[in-house]
């Protein structure tokens, strides 16, 4: 627990503080609690159709993962959560080695459900790095063609080297990528895909709290004052 204290950036923490107890009153200091001690936070596990997930099935049964069903929910989509706190192991990257599974929150599964991607549909994910939806969308469909985008380039590698982990170089024919303004994507390929999902940039509350580098924790402050205004442009 002093390991986890240690870890949180104050200057953010001073931030959070002072915004959300303007904009949430009381129940900011139950949100600060969770927010504040990752052991807390939930993962979901999502497996790889593109690789065999039956040994991780049984290990995921025996520490107390349940699948999540739904009647709406596609057949072929495999995701698991624990009612307990803590997070199952995460695979390494290794060249040419296709993963079992992808950790997630399992909220991050609800756009792409929503976006209900039929087989042979062009798909546009907007803003994808580091590429959880665009394969939680390769669950649930078989897309004509997938794009994924992403502006940033370190954040661009990180994509492809999850498309790379999860999806076998056959079926990766069907995937482009590239790294521009999701802003003027609508202009240059208007009418072009069925279905977008725009995952926006967002404050990313959690990641940054843990920042190591108090300048840069500053510059994302200021950063985070620019997001409405981004976030309702890639909606145009
Ligand atoms: C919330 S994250 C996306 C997470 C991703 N969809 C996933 O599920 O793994 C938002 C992404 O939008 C990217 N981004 C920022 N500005 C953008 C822009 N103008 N156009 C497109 N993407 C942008 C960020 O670099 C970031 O990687």
């Amino acid at each position: 627990m002093a390991r986890l204290k240690r870890q949180i950036c104050r200057l953010v923490l001073d931030y959070f503080d002072k915004t959300y107890t303007n904009e949430l009153g009381d129940q900011w200091q139950t949100v600060r609690e969770v927010l504040t001690a990752p052991g807390l936070w939930q993962y979901a596990v999502l497996l790889n159709n593109f690789q065999n997930h039956t040994e991780t099935r049984k290990h995921l049964r025996m520490h107390g993962y349940d699948q999540l069903t739904h009647p709406t929910f596609p057949e072929s989509l495999h995701c698991y959560i624990n009612r307990n706190p803590g997070k199952f192991p995460g695979q390494r990257h290794q060249k040419g080695m296709i993963k079992e599974y992808y950790i997630l929150n399992a909220s991050s599964i609800l756009p792409v459900l929503a976006l209900d991607v039929k087989h042979g549909e062009t798909v546009l994910d907007m803003c994808a790095a580091p590429g959880g939806k665009s394969i939680a969308l390769l669950q649930c469909a078989s897309p004509g063609h997938l794009h994924c985008n992403e502006p940033d380039f370190h954040r661009s590698r990180w994509l492809q080297e999850t498309l790379e982990s999860f999806v076998p170089l056959p079926h990766r024919n069907v995937i482009s990528t590239t790294e521009l303004d999701g802003r003027l994507i609508g202009r240059t390929n208007a009418n072009t895909y069925h279905k977008v999902l725009v995952d926006a940039p967002c404050s990313n509350d959690r990641s940054w709290l843990f920042s190591s580098d108090v300048q840069q924790a500053a510059e994302r402050i200021s950063q985070r004052r620019t997001l409405p205004a981004i976030q309702t442009e890639l909606l145009r």
